[in-house]
């Protein structure tokens, strides 16, 4: 067959496949306006219109997502059999309902990703498809095995179909990040389709396709497991709101719109995260250290007076002594509940004691019992058995206790003692105030206390997110807040295990006063998956995307978590309480960590959780910077970790890293010169090192100098003064070049890179060598390194020894 029979073939069966997809997204589209016209009927009737409604929206959108590329591959199979792969399956409506396409997630596509020369999968020959709208416009045949009359071309090591790959890494960026379903390599299939179900830790080099991975493992996941992670639904926590930006079209167009995606900074209802944080803060408030600081700051809340207290009942003076509403705080924190719901607890004993009093006065005339100090008796209810005075009934008993439910001033006395909290207040008021942070951290030195206080208490940082999601635990909801039925439903299921848990440790000797241990088990760790997807079957209008996003205690039913070096101690907290039943997928690269609290290790981060259950895979290939980019990386990871290894580029390069040493005053010409000399297709960024004021949504200054990023720090040093004139004359030169600090550059690509004064970023201690492997990996065609004043010693030994490994290449 020539190639142009070969085109001519493939061209009528795109053409099928298109008409077919229309005839079935016409179709669809009808169920789904009847469904939608209907009204009316039994709760189940509505239910299961909904559920049709949702499962035909659905298909909708993977139809018409379906239509770009919708043809890409093809196998023959030893045996005859031709499979066809694309975005989606599609049949004919004959009678044996023929496969004309198969989805890429489905097992008899497998063979497309994994085939080589050396184990060919039972496949004679792959075929990658070129098309554009309508038209195929090439193929690209690889034999598997010997074609009859030929020979087997060699195999090249791990990557298969490299024509078409290498065509897809050289193509311009256009500042989005695209699905890779076309030419996913080996390795990538293999975490893709991973069957584990617990937690597995995707770690590689920059330009693995580590992102692109954990996207297509997301889309897998949703086709394999579609019932049950419709219901709970998937979370994808990424390090920024532009990077969210940047992936944001790669589930649609794998026809998937439920997830939902995230940054750590709005993983908080209600808060948008947008303070500036210093470095040492960021340190501070990620390490471990603060489940105690917080538990300490509510614990200042629990109030016992200096002296005795007065209130009135009914004109009756009682009186509370110190020890007595002491003895009372004791046994609500004894009920292991959140503070709010422990306060139960606190005012029925204030109100038990006072109840006591009070009938004690009403049967002693002489008065003695106001002078007694009450202090808790065994059962509770005191001694009335004197036969001198006259015996209450239970009846009376109860109307008293009522009184004294009732008085303004026992209320107003157990709300100054044990108030109700709520965790932004909290913690506003914690950071807002010095006196506040010593009594919760006195421990810490004085340089950490002060890293945590701030005047505006209310500019929530990213890093205080999961400082709010631990106070949310610790504190419990406000009781007098109604929710709806299903999380009345969900709140009493967790109440009951709290008391199953409270039946296996309440026996436990423990001083009322001394902390509890933090390591006990929570409730959710009781309640079993299930359970929790039950919660998500609720009927509502919106959403799982919606109901998930706005709801704090949702349980995901997978977890994706990419740049996940990043995370402090506490935010894994705050992360597995999303992922009850531990079902997640962690991507990473230890060597790329750049906040002062994230993660060395993948072992350390995870033992708490899930000890050594779970799985590592990694990523070997680098699809992203070509050889002559990624040996300066390498360089500098041999300095960040002599023993690690650098992921092997796939791509040569055709231009060699430019080092620039410009004065001070020509450092803006330079980098206009350099930009403007890329052509417009291209995408540009000028990375430089963090500056004070930035807007993250945009990833530029912001203008009036006072907003900072979601993921946005402060330097600790004089702050810096940002790069404005730069900016400015970039922007004049060649409109829509991304200028950015370093932070929001994590995850990104863009064709040429220029980034200024290096020194300065790898001056950034303790993580600054972690931050300029970041930048200088963001290359996908040309790095450009531009230091004004020149290199310090290690960019020039790292120049020199790179220049002279060319010259003897080149000998
Ligand atoms: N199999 C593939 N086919 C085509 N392109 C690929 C493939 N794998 C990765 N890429 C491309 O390589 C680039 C790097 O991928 P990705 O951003 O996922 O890497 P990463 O490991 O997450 O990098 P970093 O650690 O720097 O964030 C992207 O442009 C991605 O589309």
């Amino acid at each position: 067959m020539t190639g142009n029979d070969a085109l001519a073939e493939e061209q009528e069966h795109l053409g099928r496949l298109l008409d077919r997809l229309e005839e079935l997204r016409k179709d669809t589209r009808a169920r789904l306006d009847a469904v939608l016209r209907g009204t009316g009927g039994t709760p189940q009737a509505r239910s299961e219109r909904e559920s049709f409604a949702r499962l035909y929206s659905s298909e909708l959108a993977s139809f018409n997502a379906a239509n770009l590329g919708l043809y890409f591959g093809r196998l023959d199979m030893e045996d005859g059999e031709v499979r066809r792969i694309g975005r989606v399956g599609l049949r004919d409506d004959d009678e044996d309902l023929t496969t004309l396409l198969l989805d890429w997630r489905a097992d008899h596509s497998r063979p497309f990703y994994l085939a080589t020369t050396a184990r060919p999968e039972g496949a004679h020959r792959r075929r990658h498809l070129r098309t554009i709208g309508r038209r195929v416009i090439g193929v690209h045949d690889e034999f598997l095995t010997a074609p009859v009359d030929g020979d087997v071309p060699e195999d090249h090591d791990d990557v298969v179909g490299e024509s078409a790959l290498l065509e897809a890494l050289d193509a311009a960026r256009s500042g989005h990040m695209t699905d890779i379903v076309a030419t996913i390599q080996r390795e990538q299939d293999e975490i893709i389709r991973n069957p584990h179900s617990g937690v597995l830790v995707v770690q590689g080099g920059p330009g693995t396709g580590k992102t692109a991975v954990a996207l297509h493992r997301a889309a897998y996941l949703l086709y394999n497991h579609r019932q049950r992670l419709d219901r709970s639904g998937v979370l994808i926590v990424g390090p920024n709101p532009r990077f969210l930006d940047y992936i944001a079209r790669v589930l649609p167009s794998l026809g998937e719109s439920g997830v939902v995606l995230r940054t750590l900074g709005d993983l908080y209802p209600g808060v948008r995260a947008t303070g500036p944080e210093s470095l040492r803060g960021e340190e501070v408030k990620g390490s471990e250290a603060m489940v105690d600081i917080l538990r300490a700051a509510v614990r200042a809340r629990q109030l016992a007076p200096a002296d005795e207290v007065e209130v009135h009942v009914d004109g009756h003076r009682l009186v509370l002594e110190p020890a007595t509403v002491r003895a009372a705080r004791g046994r609500a924190r004894m009920t292991r509940r959140p503070h709010n719901q422990a306060r139960d607890a606190f005012a029925t004993r204030i109100t038990e004691a006072l109840t006591e009093q009070y009938m004690a006065a009403l049967t002693d005339p002489v008065g003695d019992a106001e002078d007694e100090a009450w202090a808790p008796r065994g059962d509770g209810l005191g001694d009335l058995g004197d036969p001198a005075r006259p015996l209450l009934d239970a009846e009376d008993r109860a109307a008293l206790r009522t009184e004294v439910e009732e008085s303004v001033e026992v209320g107003e006395a157990i709300d100054e003692w044990w108030p109700v909290l709520r965790p932004e207040r909290l913690l506003a008021e914690l950071l807002s105030s010095r006196e506040r942070i010593t009594e919760a951290a006195g421990d810490y030195v004085a340089e950490d206390q002060e890293a945590l206080f701030r005047e505006d208490g209310y500019a929530f940082s990213v890093a205080d997110v999961p400082l709010l999601d631990e106070l949310a635990e610790l504190l419990g909801d406000d009781p007098s807040e109604e929710g709806t039925e299903a999380d009345r439903a969900w709140a009493e299921q967790v109440r009951q295990a709290e008391e199953a848990l409270e039946i296996l440790t309440g026996s436990a000797v423990q001083d009322i006063e001394d902390d509890l241990d933090p390591e006990v088990l929570m409730a959710y760790d009781v309640v079993d998956a299930e359970s929790l997807a039950r919660r998500h079957s609720a009927d509502s209008d919106l959403t799982v995307a919606d109901r998930a996003g706005a709801d704090r205690t949702w349980a995901f039913g997978h977890v994706i978590v990419d740049e996940a070096q990043e995370l402090s101690a506490m935010a894994w907290r705050t992360l597995m309480r999303r992922s009850p039943n531990r079902w997640m997928t962690l991507v990473g690269d230890v060597a790329q960590t750049s906040s002062p609290a994230g993660i060395d290790s993948w072992g350390d981060a995870l033992s708490p959780y899930v000890d050594d259950r779970w799985v590592l895979c990694e990523l070997t290939v680098n699809y992203r910077t070509p050889a002559t980019v990624s040996a300066v990386a390498e360089a500098l990871l041999a300095e960040i970790d002599p023993a690690a290894t650098s992921p092997r580029p796939v791509r040569r390069g055709r231009h060699p890293v430019e080092w620039a040493e410009p004065d001070a005053a020509s450092l803006v010409d330079l980098v206009v010169e350099r930009v403007t000399a890329v052509s417009p297709e291209r995408a540009v960024a000028v990375v430089v090192p963090e500056w004070t004021e930035y807007d993250d949504d945009n990833g530029v200054l912001s203008e009036d100098g006072h907003g900072t990023a979601d993921g946005g720090r402060v330097n600790d040093s004089a702050a810096s003064t940002g790069y404005p004139d730069l900016r400015e004359a970039v922007e004049r030169a060649r409109p829509g070049t991304s200028v950015l600090p370093l932070a929001l550059a994590k995850g990104l690509e863009f064709d040429v890179v220029v980034v200024i004064d290096p020194e300065q970023i790898l001056g950034r201690s303790p993580q600054g060598l972690q931050d300029l492997y970041v930048g200088t990996t963001r290359a996908t065609q040309e790095l450009v390194l531009a230091q004004p004043g020149g290199f310090g010693p290690l960019l020039t030994e790292i120049r020199e020894t790179l220049a002279g490994s060319r010259e003897e290449l080149t000998a």
